[in-house]
């Protein structure tokens, strides 16, 4: 499914304003990448690192509503030309480059369009390999409308300036654009803990990180063609055990470091040293590719293991806990803080007569009813309360530390919520339904009350509500010993 060509989501269409800020801040991304880049040029050649393009591609694959936008393209041409002027190129050099830079994000905009979503933000089996390809396109792109200006500015043959410019833009694009790709969003910034995360860190995360540090070491003593692969097995182990974005950050940290021993070694990145210029750097666009491939699968992988494990823990129809895991956590919590004296009430809850209302407006609003009740109960539940499907319609909810009245004015209170409750299905006729509920409280629960006794005690309350008229609440008179 993720290869499967669709169309890019359309984005919420934003206020002009926020539009222009957008496009305005793209531009001075663009501006700051650009001077970055040239301060990485050698004397008379262009710029060995390049991140402005893939930074461009990569915003506008994250939010392709700034790519549908010409005063994003606008903003982004002005910060190409602006910067290559700064940097004292002609205004012809300037325009030139800049055409070719603009000329690489639209083949990789053209590429990347029509493909699914979830492979283009490298959460696809595929993901690394149309990611390549990507890089393929937007380089190519680039280097065909650039490489004259090369060899017209700077001399040399065209063919060298082709493929300089070529190789270089696809080292680039394969270690910046990940990091765009796959870096967490506002929202999810927003919602990072520190406490958290330093209260489940332990020093044993850190042995790929210190594994790939010892084997750049090594490669970096050793040197020799091969130690361009020394860290290929400890990236492999970060892309297990690291986000997609940790290790796009250690690929790119990686090139540049490969990137910059070469230049130790005497390779400069100019056409004097052709063949190794271009060889190290297709060499290091492979190099990332593997560990890239593994942490997207990873991140594939881990987010159906979280769907399936919700699935299995959780009702399907109303997202509440499905049985066996209302009983297992209950259980819980009977044996940890049951231990501490702690009060708790089961409650038994049943809607009453809803064969009815499958008989009279369909199993379809029957469903709907199930799920908006549960709403409507989740609405007077606190953090703590349990809420369990038990089957059909009858729901189980545990309510820690409470006393036996708060008990009684819980279960009262969804007994009256309920019957005040509206349900409408569709603009149909409005429904009103009543629930009854079976209530067993129980202070200080013994270590061995098991849940499945509270449930026995709870229902054999809900059967003397429904007994007696439904619409009620019954009270257990029985605690579990
Ligand atoms: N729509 C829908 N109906 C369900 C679901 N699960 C069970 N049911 C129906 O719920 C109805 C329960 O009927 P009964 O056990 O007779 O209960 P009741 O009609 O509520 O009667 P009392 O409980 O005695 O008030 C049956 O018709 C089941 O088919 C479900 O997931 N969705």
């Amino acid at each position: 499914m993720d290869f499967q060509r669709a169309p890019l989501e359309p984005a919420p269409a934003p206020s002009a304003l926020s539009d222009s800020f957008a496009a305005a801040a793209l531009g001075m991304t663009i501006f700051l990448a650009c001077i970055a880049g040239t301060l990485s040029r050698p004397v008379e050649f262009l710029a060995s690192f390049w991140p402005a393009n893939a930074l461009m591609l990569g915003l506008f694959m994250r939010r392709p509503g700034l790519a549908r936008d010409p005063k994003a393209w606008v903003a982004s041409a002005c910060a190409f030309v602006f910067s290559s002027l700064l940097m004292g190129d002609s205004a012809a050099a300037a325009i030139w480059l800049s055409f070719a830079n603009l000329a690489g994000v639209v083949a990789g905009w053209q590429f990347f369009h029509g493909i699914d979503r979830n492979t283009v933000l490298l959460r696809g089996t595929r993901s690394a390999l149309f990611l390549l390809c990507g890089c393929i396109v937007q380089a190519a792109g680039e280097s065909i409308v650039g490489f004259p200006a090369t060899s017209f500015l700077f001399g040399g043959t065209s063919f060298s300036a082709f493929f300089m410019w070529f190789s270089s833009a696809l080292m680039c694009s394969m270690l910046i654009l990940p990091i765009v790709l796959s870096a967490p969003t506002l929202g999810q910034v927003r919602q990072f803990s520190l406490q958290e995360c330093v209260a489940r860190f332990k020093l044993v995360h850190l042995a790929p990180l210190l594994a790939l540090i010892a084997c750049e070491t090594v490669a970096m003593l050793l040197g020799g063609p091969g130690s361009l692969v020394f860290g290929v097995p400890a990236l492999i182990w970060c892309a297990l055990r690291y986000s997609l974005f940790s290790v796009s950050l250690l690929c790119l940290a990686v090139g540049v470091l490969k990137s910059y021993t070469a230049t130790l070694g005497l390779i400069t990145y100019t056409p004097d040293h052709l063949v190794d210029a271009i060889s190290l750097r297709v060499g290091i666009t492979l190099l990332s590719l593997g560990p890239l491939a593994v942490a997207s699968f990873q991140s594939v992988r881990n987010e159906l293991l979280h769907k399936l494990h919700h699935a299995a823990r959780h009702d399907a129809l109303t997202g509440v806990l499905g049985r066996n895991t209302f009983i297992e956590q209950c259980a819980h919590w009977l044996q940890t803080l049951g231990l501490e004296q702690h009060s708790a009430a089961v409650l038994m809850i049943d809607l009453d007569n809803f064969k009815g209302v499958n008989d009279t407006h369909g199993h379809a609003a029957g469903d709907e009813l199930l799920r908006e009740f549960t709403r409507l109960v989740m609405l007077h539940l606190r953090p703590s309360d349990l809420l369990g499907r038990m089957g059909g319609e009858e729901f189980a909810l545990m309510l820690p530390n409470v006393s036996r009245e708060e008990a009684r004015e819980v279960a009262e209170r969804l007994c009256d919520a309920t019957r005040r409750h509206v349900f409408t299905f569709n603009d149909e006729v409005p429904l009103h339904v009543t629930v009854s509920i079976g209530v067993v409280h129980q202070d200080a629960p013994p270590r061995h009350a098991m849940i499945e006794q509270l449930l026995r005690e709870a229902d054999h309350a809900l059967y003397q509500a429904k007994g007696t008229g439904r619409n009620r609440v019954v009270m257990s008179a029985h605690a579990v010993y």
